[in-house]
């Protein structure tokens, strides 16, 4: 599977600033039209008994699931659940340690992570960074053309950033530079988004226009999985959850998800991840003589 344009997240909070989005689209599709069977064209992406994990510990251990092209997911549950682990494999930084994922072959995955991967004292400017999403098009030999420097004027005056280009980005605040990285995930044009935790460091405003974008995007039939703790919102704009806790405790439409009792079930499941643990049940089954991760 190909490695994902892996994309720095968000830094600190930041000052609120009025976004323009684009005007808004047809509503994120109904669960039901993301289930298998609804039609779509695009390939889904199924996970197969999928384990995944560090040095031979897993961290989230047998998922078998599928999301439709144009479904918009939220994966939630406790620190440690291994939501970011998860998001990883399907980036393709992480290889399985056992089963699989279909479904990526050939397809542009854009991966926003958790952590911030870029140093912003270096001297690069926002048109640098958003501009990199056209990547794919341009590539190492190309040329950055006028149709290009454009596409990228287009996608900063979406998230409320006209006007920035020119501005290193060590002098933007955390959620004008979130906003910056989204408009660099608007020109990537990627059929599978990951994002983890990607409102974590802006205000109720930004995070609410930046919701919308990814709307948008699952409506134009972009598959968008998001790694989110506020579960308000996920009940308010996220047709589809996984609830993980190192294992799936639920998956599918969020209110049947995000039961009182799924919840308890994955609060009570936290923190296990040990390295002197026995192997998981399903494991133990296939390792008879037992063994430890
Ligand atoms: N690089 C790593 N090496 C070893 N173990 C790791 C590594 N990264 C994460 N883990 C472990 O894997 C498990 C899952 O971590 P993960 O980051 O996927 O959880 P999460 O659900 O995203 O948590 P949070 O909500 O706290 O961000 C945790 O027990 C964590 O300690």
């Amino acid at each position: 599977m190909a490695k994902a344009d892996a994309l720095p997240a968000a830094l600190p909070a930041a000052a609120p600033e009025p976004l323009r989005v684009r005007p808004k689209l047809a509503p994120a599709p109904a669960v039901e039209e993301s289930l298998p069977g609804s039609g779509s064209a695009r390939p889904a992406i199924e996970l197969h008994n999928l384990t995944v994990g560090y040095e031979r510990h897993p961290a989230v251990h047998h998922l078998s699931l599928r999301w439709a092209a144009g479904s918009l997911v939220a994966i939630v549950g406790p620190n440690g659940a291994g939501k970011s682990t998860l998001l990883k494999a399907l980036a393709g930084e992480l290889r399985p340690l056992s089963g699989r994922i279909e479904g990526l072959a050939g397809r542009r995955v854009a991966y926003l992570p958790q952590t911030p991967q870029i140093d912003r004292s270096f001297p690069v400017t926002v048109q640098d960074l958003v501009q990199l999403g056209l990547w794919h098009q341009v590539g190492a030999l190309g040329r950055w053309k006028g149709a290009h420097r454009q596409r990228c004027r287009e996608a900063l005056a979406t998230v409320g950033l006209q006007g920035f280009e020119a501005r290193t980005i060590d002098t933007l605040s955390g959620g004008q530079f979130q906003r910056a990285l989204f408009a660099r995930l608007m020109l990537q044009d990627a059929e599978l988004l990951l994002l983890d935790e990607p409102f974590a460091a802006v205000d109720e405003n930004t995070s609410a226009d930046l919701l919308q974008l990814l709307k948008d995007w699952s409506a134009s039939g972009k598959t968008v999985l998001t790694v989110l703790h506020d579960l308000g919102l996920v009940r308010a704009h996220f047709p589809q959850a996984l609830l993980l806790a190192r294992e799936p405790v639920a998956h599918g439409a969020t209110a049947a998800v995000l039961t009182p009792a799924n919840l308890r079930r994955a609060l009570g499941m936290r923190e296990s991840f040990d390295d002197l643990a026995p192997w998981c049940e399903a494991d133990a089954a296939a390792h008879p003589a037992g063994g430890r991760h």
